[in-house]
């Protein structure tokens, strides 16, 4: 049997703690194959980054977790805190929406990109040589002399090009890549995004891109999950949740990105989202689904499969004939 390069099963988070008490992720299930790039997209709030962070074993301070969390096989969950500074040093990586809010403005941009190679070992000159080649990689000019520059020289697109070279120095085989194009203009997101692609392929690493916008999500990944109030509502390929959406939920955010091709406003997704905390007893979904029965808000629906795609949706067979 091979096993996946992270599978995430079942996993439950919540905050117990005095007036916070609550939960944030309910029986999320995912996973990423090697060289495979797989989209998490959600309203505000649905618990994508939460989910994505946990593949780095950190929880929200005072959370609970239980499920498994495994990367090629080694539970994340149960890892002793050695274990976990390594796999995050060398196997797994994170890159951030606001690049500037996690890099230490006072330390110069070799010394950021050289941190992990000289805690694990690599002696100074050659992590400086490795980190001009990254640094060249991600289409930085004059990559030796960016070393020794400071992050207030750098555009935020830019900055967020040392943060991929960061995020690769350890050669690792899963990347996190948290809305990374979020707080950038549309040039340079569309930039930023051509690199990770190209970067992801030709070093066939598995992705977990965390996105609020599908059409993004669809065109640089090969599955897609989507996630509403905690819980994964939507599962299936990029093509065929654009082509082919089940759950309404998926269905809404498709309406509401806006396309250069049409002349009518995006609908959007009527209502507001709501945390897995306040949902309702039945779909989390109901109370702005278009769809809505009355069993909706009594039965908690669970993921079937449907043509290849998950969706927990009660009345996803009466729909794909409507
Ligand atoms: N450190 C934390 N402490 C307490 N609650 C948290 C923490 N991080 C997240 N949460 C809560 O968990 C839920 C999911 O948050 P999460 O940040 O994962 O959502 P998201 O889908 O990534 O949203 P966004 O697109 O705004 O980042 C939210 O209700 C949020 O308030």
């Amino acid at each position: 049997m091979t096993t996946r390069l992270l599978e995430i099963e079942n996993l439950n988070v919540r905050l117990p703690a005095g007036k916070a008490a609550r939960p944030i992720l309910d029986g999320v299930s995912l996973h990423v194959e090697r060289g495979e790039a797989v989209g998490l997209v959600g309203e505000s709030g649905s618990g994508k980054s939460v989910t994505c962070r946990a593949a780095l074993g950190l929880l929200p301070e005072g959370a609970t977790a239980t499920g498994a969390l495994r990367l090629d096989g080694a539970d994340i969950l149960t890892m002793s805190p050695a274990r976990l500074r390594e796999l995050r040093r060398r196997d797994v990586s994170m890159i951030f929406q606001d690049p500037r809010a996690s890099i230490n403005p006072m330390r110069r941009i070799g010394d950021f990109v050289t941190e992990g190679m000289r805690a694990g070992g690599v002696p100074q000159k050659d992590a400086l040589k490795r980190a001009e080649e990254l640094l060249e990689s991600v289409g930085i000019r004059a990559p030796r002399a960016a070393l020794r520059r400071y992050p207030h020289e750098f555009s935020g697109g830019m900055l967020q090009r040392v943060m991929i070279a960061g995020a690769l120095a350890g050669g690792p085989r899963l990347l996190l890549a948290d809305e990374p194009t979020t707080a950038l203009d549309v040039t340079t997101q569309a930039e930023v995004i051509s690199i990770l692609t190209r970067l992801q392929a030709e070093r066939d690493m598995g992705m977990l891109f965390v996105t609020h916008d599908l059409e993004l999500a669809a065109a640089i990944c090969d599955r897609i999950y989507v996630m509403y109030a905690g819980r994964i509502v939507e599962a299936q390929s990029a093509e065929g949740l654009f082509s082919r959406p089940r759950h309404p939920y998926t269905s809404g955010l498709l309406a509401a990105t806006p396309r250069l091709e049409s002349d009518e406003p995006p609908h959007g997704v009527p209502g507001r989202p709501v945390s897995l905390a306040e949902s309702p007893a039945g779909c989390a979904f109901a109370a702005r689904c278009a769809h809505v029965r009355p069993g909706c808000t009594q039965e908690e629906p669970v993921q079937r499969e449907i043509d290849g795609a998950q969706v927990a949706c009660l009345r996803v067979e009466e729909l794909i004939h409507d």
